[in-house]
């Protein structure tokens, strides 16, 4: 691989002997991975797939899963390059915490956050780029949830939303992607020696707006992509010294990872405790990663959170479609209205009306004239619910995800919505009527499933 000239002399001086290695590690092949969704079933073909597990991830396999396919589809996998894993695993949060993914799209950390989290608390996960957060949605939504919230801001303004709110952030920097260019060699159109400098910069800012974001006791998790010591151990010397209520916590360094340069930085040697993952010394692509907690003390303000903001006719339609789905009271939802569209906004989200929301919470369905209808996220969020269900097979699904009506062998019992399930994954909601199956996929997401496209 042709590495930029000044980039090489760069890690040859920093890097020593060590710097051959470094190097040739360009010209090995990716390593690919996926994690599955620890609150969805487990299908054969996943199975079969799960071979080579990831030390340090639980729900982490090196291998390749298609896009196209069931699994991926319906959110039982997220297709992730192995070092990236290590991101959500350091970040971990506790159940009902209140986290924030302040970079969050396309999304492989957020949907990583997600699994730890189980449907509780509240995952406020923000993209600033209008034209990424479509995917970050699209991830959100596969992947079932019912507990988080999609910005489309900058961190000025969540800070000023946010003061002292959250138990978690997590900052994965816009870095230099010094260490994606063996996976993504376009990336290295836009280096050049004073690029790292210049995304220093715009971390320094992105970390300003951070802190005031922590609660005392909090935890921030900083990760780039990038080899680069100005956007890695330099900005973490930065942030201690700049605001000293901060504490690096120790990672733990398994399958490769090393810890992090003192001497690359101020010679602080409490900077060890964040880790590099190198590509010559694990499997996987270049990242670094530290660990903080915040030893403020300032009480944090007390936010008014959403509330319930149904009106009587909607109310009752509501309740009408709760009886016939078995729906639970979601008493951890505020039901919102936008337009036609019902939502279930996590109930620890604080009132915020001047931010750009990209999704308020969980999309639930619709009001038509008389009637509601249940929504794609809705059936996506039903792993752990009891809603009517309904079995279907690989052809079927084929059928339903291009978008026509199909017949089963016998009537159902009784006529009305259902999830459909497919190896035991929700795939999306079917009115049954008789043998008739009426199909609800959404018809921005129709395709052809043939068996070359859908194999996992
Ligand atoms: C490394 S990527 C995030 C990858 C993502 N966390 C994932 O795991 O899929 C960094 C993100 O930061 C966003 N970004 C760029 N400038 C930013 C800024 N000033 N503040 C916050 N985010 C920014 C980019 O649009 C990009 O989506």
């Amino acid at each position: 691989m042709k590495l930029p000239a000044a980039f090489i002399t760069k890690y040859q001086q920093l890097l020593g002997d060590e710097a051959d290695a470094f190097f040739a590690a360009f010209d090995e092949p990716v390593e690919k991975g996926f994690r599955i969704n620890p609150n969805k079933a487990v299908t054969p073909a996943m199975q079969a797939k799960m071979t080579d597990p990831i030390a340090y991830s639980k729900i982490g396999y090196y291998g390749k899963v298609n896009g196209n396919a069931l699994e991926h589809l319906a959110g039982a996998v997220y297709s992730q390059e192995p070092s990236a894993m290590t991101v959500g695993e350091v970040a971990r949060p506790a159940l009902n915490e209140r986290v924030l993914d302040l970079c969050a799209a396309p999304g492989g950390k957020t949907t990583h956050l997600l699994s730890y989290l189980q449907q509780t608390g509240l995952l406020v996960t923000n993209e600033i780029n209008p034209k990424r957060v479509t995917a970050l949605g699209d991830n959100v939504e596969r992947y079932g949830a019912r507990n988080a919230v999609i910005t489309n801001e900058s961190p000025a303004h969540l800070a000023k939303a946010f003061p002292g709110f959250f138990d978690r952030i997590l900052v994965d920097a816009p870095c230099s992607g010094e260490g994606m260019f063996r996976k993504d060699p376009d990336a290295m159109q836009y280096w050049s020696t004073d690029y790292p400098a210049e995304c220093a910069t715009r971390q320094r800012e992105i970390l300003t707006e951070t802190v005031k974001m922590l609660r005392p006791g909090g935890h921030l998790i900083y990760s780039t992509c990038t080899f680069a010591p100005e956007e890695d151990e330099q900005m973490m010397a930065w942030l201690l010294e700049t605001y000293p209520e901060f504490e690096l916590e120790p990672i733990e360094k398994v399958a490769g990872m090393v810890d992090a340069k003192p001497e690359w930085a101020d010679g602080n040697p409490e900077l060890k405790k964040a880790a590099r993952l190198f590509p010559h010394l694990m499997r996987g692509e270049g990242h670094f990663i530290a660990k903080l907690v915040y030893r403020g003390t300032t009480k944090p303000k007390n936010l008014r959170t959403v509330r319930d903001e149904l009106k009587p006719d909607q109310r009752k339609l509501w309740e009408q479609a709760q009886k016939q789905l078995q729906l639970p009271n979601f008493n951890d939802l505020a039901l919102q209205v936008h337009g036609d569209q019902l939502y279930g906004v996590p109930e620890l989200m604080p009132m915020t009306r001047k931010l750009k929301v990209f999704r308020s919470g969980i999309h639930l369905g619709t009001f038509k004239k008389k009637r509601f209808e249940p929504s794609y996220a809705l059936a996506l969020a039903s792993d752990d619910l009891d809603l009517p269900k309904l079995a279907i097979t690989h052809d079927q699904w084929a059928t339903y995800v291009h978008g026509e009506t199909f017949d089963l062998d016998v009537a159902v019992a009784t006529n009305g919505f259902m999830v459909l399930t497919c190896d035991d994954l929700p795939v999306g909601f079917g009115k049954a009527v008789g043998r008739t199956v009426k199909n609800f996929f959404p018809k921005g997401l129709r395709f052809l499933a043939t068996d070359d496209k859908t194999v996992l």
